[in-house]
C-alpha cells in the first residue's frame, strides 16, 4: 500500500484584489461583491509516495512546492483532489513555529516537544542529546530572541527529531546551518530511511536529492512536469524541459544582457566580429544550467569580413562577484589558426566543469597575436551551475586521502 496517495490536486489562492479607503468606496464597496485576484498554484497533481521510499520535490522559486507539502501535512486545504495519508505524518515544515522569544532554548524544547506529541518524561530524557545535537550546550538557559536564526532552526530540528516519524516531510531544512549541521541532518534522515520511514524532501539543493531520494517530482509554476527516476528528472530540471528554459528564454536573456552592456562591454576594430556565443550540454543541446563535473562546450561563432591572418581567440571566466576565476586562448593552448574568412565557428570543449555552484560570466574575445582586439565581448554572457557534491568550496581539485 502506497504511504501517501496524491490525486488531481488542484489549489486556487485567492488574493483580494480592492482596497477600499475612501469613505466612498467603502460605502459602494458594501454593495458590490468582494472582487479577487486567482493564482493557480498547484494544477492537477498526481502521485503516490511509497512505504520507506524517499520522494524529492523540485522546481524553481514559487512552482508550488511548499504549497503541496502543506496540503499533504494538512496545513492548507486543497481547492479540488485528494491526499490520502495512510501513516502517521510528521511535518518539519515552518519548523520552530510556536518558539517563545523570552522562553530559554530547554523551556522552548519542552513546549515545542510537547506540540509535537512527545511526552513529558522523554523529553526530560533527551532534553541534553537535543542541545548537543543543535550545538547549543552553552546556551540551554539563554533566551531565545538571543539566538540568531540559524541557531533557532537547528534547535527546532533537534527537538522535531525526537518525534516517533512513519512519514516526514521536510522542506528546505538543509538550507539552514553550516555544512556540519547539514551533515548532520543528512545522517539522521539516512538512519529514518534505513528504518523503512516514507520521506518526502523539498530542495533547492540537488546534490542532495540526488543523493538522497529514490525518485524525484519536478513542478514548474504548479504543474507536474516529471516523475520519475530522480537522476533523469534532475536532469531534464537542469538542461530543459522546464520550460523555463527554453532555447528562445535563454537567448532573450542574452539579449538583453547585451542591451544593458553595450556598449561598455564591447569593443574592437569589427574587422572580425564575434557574432554569438552558445554553450552545449552532455546532450549536445543549448542551455544556460548545467551540473558541475559535467562536460560544457562553449561554442564562438564568428564573422570576419575580411580574411585575417592569425586570430587568437580566447575567454575568460569571472564568478558573480567579479573574480576572474579562469582564463584561456588558443594561442596558450598551442592552436594556431593560419587566418580566418567568413563566418564559422570555434568550439571549446570542456570535458569536466570543475566549478561547483553558482552564476558564472563569461568574456569572450578575439585579438591578434599582439592583442590588438578585433572584438571584445566583456562578461557578456553568463550560465548556472548546479552543485553535485558536498565539498565545500568553489572549485574542485582533483585529490584523495591516503592513510
Ligand atoms: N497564501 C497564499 N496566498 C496567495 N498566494 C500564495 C499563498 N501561498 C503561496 N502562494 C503563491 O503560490 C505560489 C507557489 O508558492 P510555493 O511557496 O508553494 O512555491 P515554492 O515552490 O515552495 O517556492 P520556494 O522555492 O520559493 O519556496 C507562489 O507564486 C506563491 O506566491
Amino acid at each position: 500500500m502506497a504511504a501517501i496517495e496524491v490525486e488531481n490536486l488542484h489549489k486556487l489562492f485567492r488574493i483580494p484584489h480592492e482596497k477600499r479607503n475612501t469613505v466612498f468606496e467603502s460605502l459602494t464597496g458594501v454593495l458590490r461583491p468582494p472582487q479577487y485576484e486567482t493564482f493557480q498554484a498547484l494544477n492537477g497533481i498526481n502521485f503516490d509516495v511509497d512505504e520507506g521510499e524517499a520522494l524529492g520535490i523540485i522546481g524553481e522559486n514559487g512552482s508550488g512546492k511548499s504549497t503541496l507539502l502543506k496540503i499533504m501535512a494538512n496545513i492548507l486545504r486543497p481547492t479540488k483532489g485528494r491526499v490520502k495519508v495512510n501513516r502517521r505524518i510528521t511535518p518539519f515544515l515552518e519548523l520552530g513555529v510556536g518558539f517563545q522569544p523570552n522562553f530559554t532554548a530547554s523551556e522552548n524544547v519542552r513546549t515545542y516537544a510537547t506540540i509535537m506529541g512527545v511526552s513529558k518524561r522523554e523529553i526530560e530524557d533527551k532534553l541534553d542529546d537535543v542541545l548537543e545535537f543543535a550545538g547549543l550546550e552553552k546556551f540551554r538557559d539563554a533566551k531565545l530572541k538571543n539566538f540568531s536564526s540559524g541557531m533557532q532552526v537547528r534547535l527546532a530540528f533537534s527537538t522535531a527529531i525526537q518525534t516517533d516519524p512513519e512519514i516526514l516531510l521536510m522542506d528546505e531544512v538543509l538550507a539552514v546551518g553550516d555544512m556540519e549541521f547539514q551533515q548532520k541532518c543528512l545522517d539522521v534522515l539516512n538512519q529514518y530511511r534505513n528504518e523503512g520511514v516514507t520521506i518526502v524532501f523539498v530542495s533547492h539543493d540537488l546534490g542532495a536529492v540526488r543523493r538522497f531520494c529514490d525518485r524525484t517530482l519536478l513542478l514548474n509554476k504548479g504543474v507536474q512536469v516529471a516523475l520519475g527516476n530522480t537522476g533523469d528528472v534532475i536532469d531534464r530540471y537542469v538542461y530543459g524541459g522546464n520550460e523555463l528554459q527554453t532555447p528562445e528564454a535563454h537567448e532573450n536573456e542574452q539579449v538583453k544582457a547585451e542591451e544593458e552592456a553595450a556598449p561598455k562591454n564591447r569593443w574592437g576594430d569589427k574587422q572580425v566580429e564575434i557574432a554569438n556565443v552558445e554553450f552545449y550540454d552532455k546532450f549536445g543541446n543549448p542551455g544556460s544550467r548545467f551540473n558541475s563535473f559535467d562536460p560544457v562546450t562553449i561554442r564562438i561563432f564568428y564573422q570576419a569580413h575580411k580574411k585575417i591572418l592569425g586570430p587568437v581567440f580566447g575567454i575568460a571566466l569571472y564568478s558573480e562577484k567579479g573574480d576572474n576565476l579562469y582564463g584561456t586562448n588558443t594561442d596558450l593552448k598551442n592552436l594556431t589558426i593560419d587566418s580566418i574568412e567568413g563566418s564559422g565557428y570555434i568550439d571549446l570543449v570542456i570535458d569536466r566543469l570543475t566549478i561547483f555552484t553558482g552564476r558564472f560570466f563569461l568574456t569572450v574575445a578575439i585579438h591578434s597575436h599582439d592583442h590588438k582586439p578585433y572584438d571584445w565581448h566583456d562578461k557578456l554572457y553568463s550560465f548556472d551551475v548546479m552543485p553535485t557534491t558536498r565539498d565545500a568550496g568553489l572549485f574542485e581539485i582533483p585529490c584523495s586521502w591516503k592513510l
